[in-house]
């Protein structure tokens, strides 16, 4: 299959760039970054993106006008966002798209174990560490975890986790996601790590998932661009169903 990269030039779109040259059933026919046309992404049956929370929304409508399908790494996706794409999707034919916002095997168990474990504690956090060029906090995947340990715990009727904070340094509790603190920690020579802490009565549990390189990622980027054309739903969030799960 013909893919195209945009971002080609950033550390994810250049891995992305090498899984796919070295992949025998792609060819790469289009390496767009910032300031690049976008005409080049139409050789392309599947688009990968890789860019900025601040940029992937004119990409995607792009790309979802010119009926090009689309597999999105991109961080930044709130539900106002994904409603913002199915409403693209809605006007024309367009293509299908896939927003992972995590493409690693362990990450995407991680979350499921996450939100599975998640009724069963009294208390439940998420921290995330990242290198520090990171440009969002916090992470995709932070927040989709949170979203998905939030909507465990409201389904099981879980009362909100404990916390008796009146006084607070602005920032000291993290953020809020759907009642769920995230943290955020910025650290050199860190690549991309999440835990998730969850407390009950005399017993700390913590999931843990460490990408220690970009290449993780790639089996996962690979699989979406094999799938992307004939998955049932128009968009896709996550890859838990390309895994079965
Ligand atoms: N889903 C997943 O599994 C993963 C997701 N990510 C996410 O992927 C995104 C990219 O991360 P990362 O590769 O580290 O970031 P980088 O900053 O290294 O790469 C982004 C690239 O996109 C380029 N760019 C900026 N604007 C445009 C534009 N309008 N069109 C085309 N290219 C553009 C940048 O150029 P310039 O530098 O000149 O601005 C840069 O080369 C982030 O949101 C990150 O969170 C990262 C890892 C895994
Ligand atoms: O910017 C990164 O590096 C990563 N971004 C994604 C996110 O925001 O969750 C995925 C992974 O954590 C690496």
């Amino acid at each position: 299959m013909k893919v195209a990269v945009l971002g080609a030039r950033g550390r994810m779109g250049a891995e992305v760039c090498r899984a796919v040259e070295g992949a025998d059933d792609m060819e790469l026919v289009a390496a767009v970054d910032q300031g690049d046309a976008l005409d080049a992404l139409t050789a392309a049956e599947a688009v990968v993106d890789f860019t900025s929370p601040g940029v992937v929304m004119d990409n995607l409508r792009w790309c979802v006008e010119h009926g090009l399908h689309a597999v999105v790494g991109t961080s930044g996706f709130d539900p106002a966002r994904l409603d913002a794409v199915r409403s693209w999707q809605a006007a024309g034919p367009g293509g299908n798209v896939l927003i992972a916002p995590n493409f690693g095997i362990g990450a995407v168990l991680m979350m499921g174990f996450a939100a599975r474990a998640a009724p069963f504690f009294e208390s439940v956090e998420v921290v995330e560490t990242h290198h520090p060029n990171k440009v969002d906090a916090p992470s995709g995947t932070a927040y989709r975890t949170a979203q998905l340990i939030a909507a465990a715990r409201a389904e099981a009727g879980v009362a909100p986790s404990p916390d008796a904070t009146t006084e607070e340094l602005a920032g000291a509790r993290g953020t809020d996601v759907d009642g769920v603190r995230v943290h955020a920690v910025r650290l050199s020579g860190a690549i991309a790590h999440q835990e998730v802490v969850l407390g009950g009565h005399g017993e700390i549990f913590t999931i843990r998932h460490d990408s220690m390189n970009r290449e993780s990622f790639m089996p996962g980027v690979l699989l979406s661009l094999r799938e992307v054309a004939g998955l049932p739903d128009r968009l896709t969030v996550g890859i838990e169903s390309l895994l079965g799960l």
